[in-house]
């Protein structure tokens, strides 16, 4: 039995977690913390997964790397200096492994991987992700992390820069940039969690969407996340790929 505990646990994805790994066979529910709840609480876990806020995360990461406890993040906000912040915690007190997800979706992160190998053979490239209105954050993590292999792609293709000739009229019109891959945020009621990739070239459009309908689609990732990581062969994991094999 994998001792698992769960942080966010009330929230949307921490409660859809917990249902998970109760009903798995070979995990046991130690602990779910959740806001202004001691962390102690976690001590008894052999993994923890984090679906809390981009503003407490690093501070949940850094507690558990202490405490070398396992962690499945899928919280979002990693920008790159987090991840050093975090390969620096784990070099002073080895022990823990640490696997951060931007998105759990299977099809999520094979539209990632599909991306990635499109992306030098088209002109333009430009994302678009789409959520329900209650998510604090934009851009998703899931685009961001979109826009950095598309970047990193077209870099190690020698790609020109895009085509653009556009003036903003108003600021924010052409979305945000992502190491100069645009991303565009729509907020919507009704929504869960959506990305379309759209790859332009000569007379052709390549569009790739994916969307998540309900939060148990994430499932199936983050139980596999808690299964995998303390095998992993690196310290620190980011992206689901290694785990499925791509
Ligand atoms: N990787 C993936 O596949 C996915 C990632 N996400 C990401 O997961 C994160 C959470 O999303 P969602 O569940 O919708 O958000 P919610 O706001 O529904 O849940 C977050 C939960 O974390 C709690 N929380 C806040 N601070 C702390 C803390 N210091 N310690 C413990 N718990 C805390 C919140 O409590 P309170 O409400 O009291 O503040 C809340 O219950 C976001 O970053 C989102 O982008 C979401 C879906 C899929
Ligand atoms: O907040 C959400 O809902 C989601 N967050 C993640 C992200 O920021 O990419 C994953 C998924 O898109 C749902």
């Amino acid at each position: 039995m994998i001792k698992v505990g769960v942080l966010g646990g009330r929230g949307r994805m921490g409660a859809e977690v917990v249902r998970a790994v109760e009903g798995a066979a070979d995990m046991e529910l130690v602990a779910a913390v959740d806001q202004g709840e001691s962390l102690d609480a976690l001590q008894g876990a052999e993994v923890v997964v984090d679906f809390t806020h981009p503003g407490v995360v690093m501070g949940n990461l850094e507690y558990l790397i202490g405490h070398g406890i396992h962690a499945v993040v899928g919280t979002s906000g990693f920008e790159p200096e987090r991840v050093e912040r975090i390969r620096g915690w784990q070099a002073a007190k080895p022990g823990a492994k640490v696997l951060i997800a931007p998105n759990f979706g299977v099809g999520a992160v094979l539209m990632m991987a599909f991306a990635r190998k499109a992306a030098p053979f088209f002109e333009s490239v430009e994302v678009v992700e789409l959520h329900h209105p209650n998510k604090i954050d934009a851009p998703s993590g899931t685009a961001y992390r979109t826009a950095e292999l598309i970047a990193e792609a077209r870099r190690e293709a020698g790609c020109v820069a895009m085509p653009d000739a556009t003036t903003e009229e108003i600021d924010g019109a052409r979305g945000a940039s992502v190491e100069d891959v645009r991303i565009h945020s729509v907020r919507l009621s009704g929504l869960v969690a959506h990305q379309e990739v759209l790859l332009g070239g000569h007379g052709e459009i390549f569009t790739l969407r994916h969307d998540s309908m309900n939060r148990e689609s994430f499932m199936p990732g983050v139980l596999l996340g808690v299964r995998k990581v303390a095998d992993l062969p690196d310290a620190l994991t980011v992206g689901l790929e290694p785990l499925l094999g791509l």
